[in-house]
């Protein structure tokens, strides 16, 4: 297989009503009937913010002005490797129209998951539709209503994901905090997935997250589809059982090192990378991890970041 990367920029280009554009890719392409991102490949010495501009003029006719960054996914197809930048697009004038011939779809964020895309496409949507940050919770110690204030404190600042952890708990307790934090979780509209057997969680109404041992051990997903499953993954064969089970998104790492393993140096954003090019799910990066790393993670293909310390008290 060629080694060259192939380098694409695509765009988010976002109506009054907050639908995004998809373009269909038509018959003599590559993945044909697919639906996409409108863009394109970049061209040599061009900027990617030149190169959508172009390719936006050429295949839908209108004027752009190109804006924040979403998201970089590097991804291997069975016969080449590319790079997808996406960008959103923050001004166009003009009227969208399939100037080569290609279908076009405004579509509502929520609804992007009905339309077949390649599967680079995966971690964009992710992006779109799903928290950076996934909040991963510190032990208890002896006081659970202290911790359950910390909890309603990460969850007012934001946090919309949470993996409860509680290693070392025994079941009555965790099944204790497990009921409280889902409460307040449903309050505040956030996700909760235990990291625990898959009944309990299932009977307090919370997703599943698998340690990678879990992962390992698990031949077929173990909850219904529209369950949350998520999974901790530390090379390529955990994320290749990820995928091979259905999960809805991974953890990855550690990438830098953490304070609860000192020395232990992690695997840096360009193995990060180079795993991620492998797997088309959305994975969290994890190890030594805080908000100011989002834009960083998302450059490496990450959906964000995975935390305990810096998601649990601030700074
Ligand atoms: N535009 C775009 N391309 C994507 C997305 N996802 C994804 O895997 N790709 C892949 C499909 C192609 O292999 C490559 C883009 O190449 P392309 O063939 O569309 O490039 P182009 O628009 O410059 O067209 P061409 O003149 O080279 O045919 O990136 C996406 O969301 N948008
Ligand atoms: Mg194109």
């Amino acid at each position: 297989m060629s080694e060259r990367v192939i380098e694409v920029v695509a765009g988010v280009i976002t109506d009054k009503r907050g639908r995004v554009l998809l373009s269909r890719r038509t018959p003599n392409r590559d993945m044909p009937g697919l639906w996409e991102f409108p863009g394109g490949k970049r061209e040599h010495g061009e900027t990617s913010e030149a190169a959508l501009a172009r390719e936006l003029d050429e295949e839908l006719g209108i004027r752009v002005t190109v804006g924040a960054p979403l998201i970089v996914v590097p991804q291997r197809y069975p016969a080449k490797r590319l790079r997808l930048d996406v960008r959103h697009v923050a001004h166009w004038e003009g009227v969208a129209r399939g100037r080569e011939g290609q279908a076009l779809a405004w579509v509502a964020p929520d609804k992007l998951g009905r339309y077949s895309m390649p599967p680079a496409d995966l971690p964009v949507v992710a992006a779109l539709q799903t928290p950076d940050r996934y909040l991963v919770t510190p032990p208890p110690g002896d006081d659970d209503a202290a911790w359950l204030q910390s909890f309603d404190a990460a969850l007012r600042r934001g946090v919309r994901r949470v993996q409860l952890r509680l290693p070392g708990i025994p079941g009555d307790r965790q099944e204790a905090l497990l009921r409280e934090a889902q409460i307040r979780c449903r309050l505040h509209g956030a996700q909760l997935l235990f990291n625990g057997p898959v009944d309990v969680a299932l009977a307090a109404g919370a997703g599943v997250h698998l340690a990678s041992a879990a992962l390992q051990a698990c031949t077929m997903r173990p909850v219904p589809a529209g369950i949350p499953l998520a999974a901790s993954c530390h090379h390529a064969g955990d994320l290749a059982h990820a995928v091979a089970i259905d999960c809805d998104f991974v953890v990855l790492g550690p990438v830098a090192e953490t304070a609860s393993h000192p020395g232990e140096p992690g695997i840096g954003w360009s193995e990060f990378a180079r795993l991620r090019e492998t797997c088309a799910l959305p994975i969290y990066a994890i190890g030594g991890m805080a908000p100011a790393d989002i834009p960083e993670a998302r450059r490496h293909g990450a959906q964000g970041i995975a935390a305990i310390r810096s998601l649990w008290s601030p700074d």
